[in-house]
């Protein structure tokens, strides 16, 4: 027998963006169903930030070990039991999972239906053997591993990142397929784990990064022993086996083959929209997202979608960001405006690579004219005491001190980053970050001395000197 519900709001997809809409909507009393066909929690939980991190985690601490000399600490080469690295990862999911589960989304007050949603007309989902007509709909079903068309990848036994962190044992040769978040983060770590590892880029590695910056994480993770070829096209995959896959590559150089015992393709993300029935209910899409307004609404009005699902940018703080957006247009009616460049990005390598607004190259081609300012680790005390001196913040303004982006590669630069997210989306200036007073000593002093370095060459201009001297006279 069917069941028909008439909520508020039905939210499709129990990831962060899905949890976080359902989770506001119920604390302001309103009627939310949440449907979800998988795992509570989505990527970021199952497959993707907290496993990911964990292992990272796992990783650095293996190669502090091995780099403790310069601090007077003999190095060591870890034991590293890949069993229980696999125990600390899955823990780490264990820990967190409540908080995304079922059972607390539904003392929340939220209905928490498990089976999978399609739409069926314009305003009806149909899950399971429950109909959900509702007010509102926000689409929130995230995104899956890009499998590129690849001779003989259908027929290899891959990885993806919803099958790696399963792996109980070391992969004894690594080979990853994409050089951008996914397939950078986790060649340091396997690396740093005591894997061969080799990265195939058919373009260029971060390559959505400043190069600049791309450059410095990119040599220290070469430096680490992880065999990186960029430009390089894969023409062919054969399988001989369990455990030993052969690429045929094709670059500038000439041809080789390669082998390994495991395969992982991080080629990118492709939004999870197939089979929703999405032209059953007007909702304009194609392969790499959805049509949306600047307040997350589809081609239906009805229809709302946040995080990966948007084909926009694909990370939980952009998906959470979302969801707050769509909440204040659907219960307050506000007017809600999604601001790309207040979202910040970061490549949780070893240095780490953070950034938010426009690049410098991004910046140029937007602006008339821009201004760099850039400030080294090196000159930072806290950095010298503790030898991570390697990186710098690099601050792209214009001319009158307005911040339209910023880079910074080196220790910390995820939380590093988190003031100038502040800054941009406060509008605040140059002149408010130098400023502020950071503590000393802290690694988050580089952002207000490249601040000040911005304003430096000010202090020679004649003018500048002139009205110091002048005011000298008044004392
Ligand atoms: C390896 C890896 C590492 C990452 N690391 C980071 C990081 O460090 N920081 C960061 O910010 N981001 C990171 N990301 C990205 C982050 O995981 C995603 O941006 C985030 O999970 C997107 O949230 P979402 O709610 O849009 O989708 P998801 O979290 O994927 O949730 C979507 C949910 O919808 C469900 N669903 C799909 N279709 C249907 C349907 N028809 N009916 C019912 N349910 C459905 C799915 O089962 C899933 O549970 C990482 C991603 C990967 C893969
Ligand atoms: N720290 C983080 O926040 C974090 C970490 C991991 C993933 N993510 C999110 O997940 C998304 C997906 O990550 P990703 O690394 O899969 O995607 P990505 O888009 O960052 O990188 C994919 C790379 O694969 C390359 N590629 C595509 N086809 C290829 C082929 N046939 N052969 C060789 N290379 C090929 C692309 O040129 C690109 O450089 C990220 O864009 C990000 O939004 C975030």
């Amino acid at each position: 027998m069917t069941t028909t519900l008439t909520p508020d709001i039905c939210v499709i997809g129990a990831g962060s963006g899905g949890l976080s809409v359902a989770a506001a909507a119920a604390a302001f009393g309103v009627d939310v169903v949440l449907v979800e066909r998988g795992k509570m929690g989505g990527d970021c939980l199952n497959y993707g930030c907290v496993p990911s991190k964990a292992l990272i985690a796992a990783a650095r601490h293996a190669q502090a070990m091995r780099d403790g000399t310069p601090l007077g600490i003999g190095a060591v080469e870890p034991e590293i039991d890949f069993e229980a690295v696999h125990r600390h990862v899955h823990e780490a999911i264990a820990a967190i999972a409540p908080n995304d589960s079922a059972e607390r989304f539904n003392a929340l007050g939220v209905h928490v239906i498990r089976a999978e949603g399609q739409f069926r007309d314009l305003q009806t989902l149909v899950a399971g053997d429950i109909e959900i007509q509702a007010r509102y709909f926000v689409l929130a079903t995230g995104s899956s591993p890009f499998v590129p068309p690849i001779p003989g990848l259908d027929k290899s036994d891959y990885l993806t990142n919803e099958t790696i962190f399963d792996l109980t044992a070391r992969p004894e040769h690594l080979i990853i397929i994409g050089g951008g978040a996914i397939g950078m983060e986790l060649a340091q770590a396997y690396k740093r784990l005591g894997s061969m590892v080799t990265v195939i880029e058919i373009a260029t590695a971060l390559g959505k990064e400043d190069p600049e910056l791309a450059a410095i994480v990119l040599k220290q993770i070469r430096d680490e022993g992880v065999v990186i070829h960029e430009r390089t096209e894969i023409t062919r995959i054969v399988q001989h086996g369990l455990g030993s896959v052969q690429l045929s590559l094709k670059s500038g150089d000439g041809s080789e083959t390669i082998e390994g015992t495991h395969l992982l393709v991080a080629a990118g993300r492709v939004p999870n929209l197939r089979g929703m029935g999405l032209d059953k209910a007007g909702v304009v899409h194609g392969e790499w997202g959805l049509q949306v307004d600047s307040r997350l609404r589809t081609s239906n009005r009805r229809i709302y979608a946040v995080g990966d699902a948007t084909g926009l940018q694909q990370y939980t703080h952009a998906a959470n960001y979302h969801a707050g957006l769509v909440v204040r247009s659907i219960l307050f009616r506000l007017p809600a405006r999604e601001r790309r460049n207040i979202v910040p990005r970061v490549t949780f390598t070893e240095p780490e690579l953070a950034h938010i607004g426009l690049t410098e190259a991004e910046a140029t081609k937007a602006y008339k004219s821009i201004r760099v300012a850039r400030w080294p680790y090196a000159e930072n005390d806290r950095a010298r005491t503790e030898h991570r001196t390697h990186g710098h913040i690099k601050v792209i303004a214009s001319p009158r001190g307005r911040i339209l982006g910023v880079s910074i590669v080196g220790a910390q630069a995820g939380e590093l980053i988190g003031v100038w997210a502040l800054a941009l989306s406060k509008n605040l200036t140059l002149r408010d970050v130098a400023s502020y007073v950071p503590p000393y000593p802290t690694l988050g002093e580089i952002g207000k001395r490249a601040a000040v370095a911005y304003f430096t060459p000010m202090a020679r201009k004649p003018l500048v000197r002139r009205l110091v001297n002048l005011l000298r006279k008044f004392d």
